[in-house]
């Protein structure tokens, strides 16, 4: 497969124990409290001086480290300062600013999305000079934990990366380096890791300066579920690639550059990889897909404006696979049960009625339904496009020129009146957004209610090799 394609996939289902960023704030976030006693001790954490944070390293206890379920002192394991949520106050907190929900649709892709979470505040850290923390996982503070979250506040130091390592693979999280860059820096911003409780970290030592933070436990929490704040402008995520903007733009424009790639250009189809709250069931209602680009998450929202930013205009569809079991006699083996047609809509139409005469399939094309015909973008020649089980558990399969035979061999006279679009899938369609309606089917004299299953999906047009 093209590299270009190749990029802009991985880039897009990339699927990482951890994600990692930066937040940018209003400067109240950065003023701590601590203290023991009644009088407490203030400091601007974006503006700390070598004192202060001299002062603040002296009066945090030695930090211990769980092992073996009990917490001991070892500084040729943990050498660091830390107080516990009692000792201290910070403005910022991750779930007012939007933080936990951020961290949550990156860790969440799919409809684990509806998964909620909440973040407890645990401790503050301090790493001066020569501080570190060897590799360790972090140890489970109840059955419903299932991760950390550490925030890193813009206190100058060199060194003290954090490492996480997963199933034999690395990364490495500079965070010094990234809170120095001056745009970062220019807008007063923290950096943030979270990762998922298997995921072994290492704090690297500290060659020069300050690294202070604060980490969460994370916990999944079914009494927020249906809880989705909007997305927060001051965030920049790194990992995963595709949240990242910036990234996600290069691979596309690398798309785009290559001239072998629809050379005469096409349509570029992509699956939603997170999943919104939608009315399951459409009866009339506004068309839900008109509000739904200001909701857009994640890899989701960075394509979208990716596409916008290239000049492009990309389509939140509809995709519904009309069943056809007439056809499936003549071209799908005795195992299929029937012939799935995808057809695109651009709003959830109801289909009033289709009786016996008439042809389903047809009848929502007069509805404004084009019939799809799905390709793999690069797959040449192309390749059967499988697709798992739907939520009926039925099989679906879109063999690849199922749809331009089943139009062009067993519907002669309809494909005539019919308007198909050919469709280069990029990464494949997600069912986990689905709409239903119903669809009234007179067999005889018999009204019979069916439900139609529509699935939202992101297309977009790309001119020509030359014009692009
Ligand atoms: O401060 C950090 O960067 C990480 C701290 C940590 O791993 C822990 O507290 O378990
Ligand atoms: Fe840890």
């Amino acid at each position: 497969m093209k590299p270009a394609i190749e990029n802009l996939q991985k880039a897009l289902t990339e699927n990482l124990p951890y994600c990692s960023g930066t937040l940018a704030l209003d400067p109240r976030n950065f003023i701590l409290f601590y203290g023991k006693e009644n009088r407490a001790r203030r400091v601007d954490l974006l503006h700390a001086s070598v004192k202060q944070l001299n002062r603040l390293e002296r009066k945090c206890d030695p930090a211990p480290f769980g092992r073996n379920d009990q917490s001991v002192l070892d500084s040729t394991y943990r050498k660091a300062g830390k107080l516990d949520v009692e000792h201290f106050a910070v403005g910022f907190d991750a779930d007012r600013a939007g933080l936990v929900e951020a961290v949550r649709t990156a860790l969440f892709p799919g409809s684990e999305l509806s998964k909620a979470v909440r973040a407890e505040l645990y401790k503050l850290n301090i790493y001066g000079q020569d501080g570190f923390f060897k590799p360790h996982t972090d140890t489970p503070r109840a059955e419903d934990m299932f991760g950390s979250l550490v925030v890193i506040f813009p206190t100058p130091h060199e060194g003290g990366e954090l490492v996480l390592r997963h199933q034999g693979q690395e990364w490495t999280f500079n965070s010094s380096e990234v809170l120095s860059q001056p745009d970062i820096q220019a807008a007063a911003s923290v950096a943030f890791v979270a990762f998922f409780s298997d995921v072994e970290h290492e704090v690297l030592p500290v060659r020069a300066g300050h690294r202070v933070t604060v980490t969460y436990n994370l916990y999944y929490d079914s009494s927020r579920a249906g809880y989705a704040p909007p997305p927060v402008p001051g965030l920049r995520m790194l990992q995963p690639t595709g949240a990242n903007l910036p990234a996600l733009s290069d691979a596309f424009a690398m798309l785009l550059k290559d001239r072998t790639m629809l050379p005469d250009g096409g349509i570029l189809g992509f699956g939603l990889r997170h999943q919104y709250p939608l009315p399951t069931f459409w009866s009339g209602e506004p068309n839900p897909l008109e509000g739904l680009p200001a909701l857009l998450k994640g890899t989701d929202a960075a394509l979208f404006a990716t596409c916008k930013a290239h000049g492009l205009n990309p389509r939140l569809r509809l995709i519904y696979e009309a069943e056809d079991s007439a056809a499936s006699d003549t071209f799908v083996s005795p195992v299929e049960r029937s012939v799935l047609i995808p057809i695109l809509l651009d709003s959830p139409t109801s289909v009033d009625s289709a009786d016996d005469d008439s042809d389903p399939i047809q009848e929502i094309c007069e509805y404004g339904g084009v019939v799809m015909l799905p390709r793999i973008l690069g797959q040449d020649p192309p390749e059967p496009l499988l697709g798992p089980p739907d939520r009926r558990g039925k099989r679906i399969q879109y063999i690849r020129d199922l749809s331009d035979r089943w139009m062009w061999a067993y519907k002669p006279a309809l494909a005539q009146n019919i308007k198909t679009e050919t469709v280069h899938m990029v990464t494949e369609i997600t069912r986990f957004n689905t709409l239903r309606t119903t669809m009234v089917v007179y067999l005889g004299n018999e009204p019979a209610a069916s439900l139609m299953y529509k699935y939202v999906f992101l297309t977009v047009a790309i001119g020509p090799a030359k014009a692009r």
